[in-house]
């Protein structure tokens, strides 16, 4: 698998391919590769013919307090990853190159960063906007693909996609789940044991409101027992337990097709975020 560390290489790769009448999916991640990455590859195969994928550990979504340093890389163990789902690209650029001294421009969208995740991590999904949009830019990939674990911010890059004609067809991918039911996610390697343990009553407690939910049984009484379950099995902040639009996001007091319910804890030093379908 080729590496390239410039945005006009992987341009002029994607080009090269297109121009041969191939279709190219675009994978975008922040490395420490697990198999809902891999999974992101299997899906952009289903609707290309070469896959390409990122490793970009942003700065810009970092908060101050948050695990910039820590956050785990691995670029040669990502790389063999890659090559065995199917990946035939791999852009790999450093900071200096996404953000070159005098770098100045950020992109925002209005209105979904500030609900859910936004309230606790004001600023994140402004350097999502920010760096997916040059992702976007630099790939013109015929297709984009990225996770439901992470539903907020596929919303978001789905706004921002379609109002800047960036040209890239949005696809998202299903949660792929440990054997035991919780999302992957690169963090879950900061878990302890008995942390990793008590953190499968977030997918517990999600499943339990959604049937909850689905009895009729009211939402407010729902999603507080859920909190409540949450903080019981050690969470030591639970950030929300909502009921949300599937696509404004906004707080929903019953079910409605294309509901979901979403939460977001944090356990010992890790947030963990997960969401279901009503
Ligand atoms: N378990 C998963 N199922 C489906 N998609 C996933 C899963 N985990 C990550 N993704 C997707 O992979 C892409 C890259 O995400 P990222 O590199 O941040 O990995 P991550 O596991 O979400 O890491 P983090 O722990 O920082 O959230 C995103 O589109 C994200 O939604
Ligand atoms: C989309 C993304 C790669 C942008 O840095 C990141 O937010 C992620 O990995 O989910
Ligand atoms: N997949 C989520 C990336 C982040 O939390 O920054």
């Amino acid at each position: 698998m080729a590496i390239v560390r410039t945005p006009a290489a992987l341009t002029a790769a994607v080009a090269a391919w297109q121009r041969d009448g191939l279709r190219v999916a675009f994978v975008p991640t922040m490395g420490a590769l697990h198999a809902g990455h891999l999974a992101l590859v299997t899906e952009g195969l289903r609707h290309a013919d070469r896959v390409v994928a990122s490793i970009f550990v942003n700065p810009k979504q970092f908060g101050p307090a948050e695990d910039l340093d820590r956050y785990p890389r691995d670029e040669a163990g990502d790389a063999a990853k890659l090559v065995g789902a199917g990946c035939t690209l791999l852009y790999a650029p450093s900071v200096e190159t996404m953000y070159p001294p005098g770098f100045a421009s950020f992109v925002r969208v209005a209105g979904l960063p500030d609900l859910l995740c936004g309230r606790v991590r004001p600023g994140h999904f402004d350097g999502v906007a920010t760096v997916v949009s040059k992702l976007l830019a630099a790939a013109r990939a015929d297709v984009a693909v990225f996770g439901e674990k992470d539903w907020q911010q596929l919303a978001i890059i789905r706004r921002m996609a379609a109002d800047l004609d960036l040209g890239t067809q949005i696809i998202g991918a299903g949660i792929v789940r440990d054997s035991d039911g919780l999302a992957l996610s690169s963090r879950n390697l900061y878990l302890t044991p008995d942390e990793r343990q008590r953190a499968l009553a977030l997918p517990r407690a999600l499943a339990t409101a959604q049937a909850t939910l689905r009895t009729g049984e009211p939402v407010a009484a729902t999603l507080a027992a859920a909190s409540t379950a949450l903080a019981a099995a050690g969470f030591a902040r639970v950030d929300y337990v909502e009921l949300v639009d599937g696509e404004t996001l906004g707080a929903l007091d019953a079910p409605v097709p294309g509901a979901r319910i979403m939460a977001a804890a944090v356990m010992g030093t890790t947030r963990l975020i997960d969401n279901l379908a009503i």
